[in-house]
């Protein structure tokens, strides 16, 4: 259960008014993007700040259609949301007024087809998975951030998506709490086979994560470079994967194709001239 998607020659413009005279112009945002996720692949996702990433996901999302270009998942057009795909934000979306039990089994009410034991069965599963039984009749206001974060990829795993699209799900959260969640989503995406798409701006998470990271240019925004990381994550808690020479030699990779895109545009010209 996971899909195989295709984003072809993808652009996307937006209407923005101009500072000055508060006309309405075209802003570029995508151009010419071309990407292959393959099935059940984890696939992270970096780029300079507004460089298009979110845009991305929204449209794999099917939150958003594109100017130009297509989109399809496992061959077929992607033309709006869809229960195969799922979006996780960095906000904890959570209902306030619900237990963590009852915001997993409230996505399962929204897709039917289950009977009330059914759902709360299926929402301890995927509550057990994120480490969460014990705290399952907990408000979301009695959780931390962490654990926020984690009721919202139970909520979001629960309805067994063939996708799970990370829009900078760690972004909020503390170093120690991230490096924990990275992991934890390393052994539940391996288990489960799902296609994972995970967007951040942090290079270690981005290497650690992906089996490919795809390094974004902006301006107009399109696939830069991906870079094929193949790291040992296996027992990544005794381990300290992101301590070996291999992972240095990713972070740098990723770092340096980063760091050209930060470069100002004269001086790009000027080392291409030379
Ligand atoms: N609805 C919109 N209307 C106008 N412009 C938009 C809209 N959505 C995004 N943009 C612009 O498109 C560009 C890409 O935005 P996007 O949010 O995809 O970037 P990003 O790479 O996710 O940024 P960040 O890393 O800062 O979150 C930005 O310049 C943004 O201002």
């Amino acid at each position: 259960m996971s899909s195989r998607i295709e984003l072809r020659d993808v652009g996307q413009t937006f209407l923005v008014r101009g500072n000055d005279d508060r006309q309405l112009r075209e802003f570029v945002a995508l151009e010419g993007l071309d990407l292959d996720i393959a099935a059940g692949e984890f696939l992270t996702v970096v780029g300079p700040s507004g460089c298009g990433k979110s845009t991305v996901l929204d449209l794999i999302a099917g939150l958003a259609r594109p100017t130009s270009g297509s989109l399809t998942i496992d061959g077929t057009p992607i033309t709006g949301p869809g229960l195969d795909r799922s979006v996780v934000f960095q906000q904890y979306t959570l209902l306030p007024w619900r237990t963590a039990q009852a915001n997993v089994e409230f996505a399962l009410e929204a897709r039917g087809g289950l009977s009330k034991a059914q759902r709360q069965e299926r929402a301890q599963t995927y509550l057990e998975l994120v480490g969460l039984s014990e705290f399952a009749g907990r408000y979301p206001h009695e959780l931390s951030g962490g654990m926020k974060q984690r009721v919202a990829i139970a909520r979001s795993l629960s309805y067994q998506p063939e996708v799970l699209l990370m829009d900078e799900p760690y972004g909020a959260l503390d170093a120690q709490t991230r490096e924990r969640l990275q992991e934890e989503l390393v052994a539940i995406w391996q288990r489960t086979g799902t296609t994972v798409v995970f967007i951040t701006h942090d290079i270690d998470e981005a290497v650690f994560l992906g089996q490919r990271v795809a390094v974004m240019s902006g301006r107009p925004g399109r696939i830069k470079a991906i870079v094929d990381i193949d790291l040992d994550r296996s027992g990544a808690g005794d381990r300290d994967v992101r301590a070996t020479a291999e992972f240095a030699a990713y972070r740098h990779q990723v770092w340096t194709l980063l760091r050209e895109e930060h470069v100002p545009a004269h001086r790009k010209e000027a080392a291409h001239v030379a």
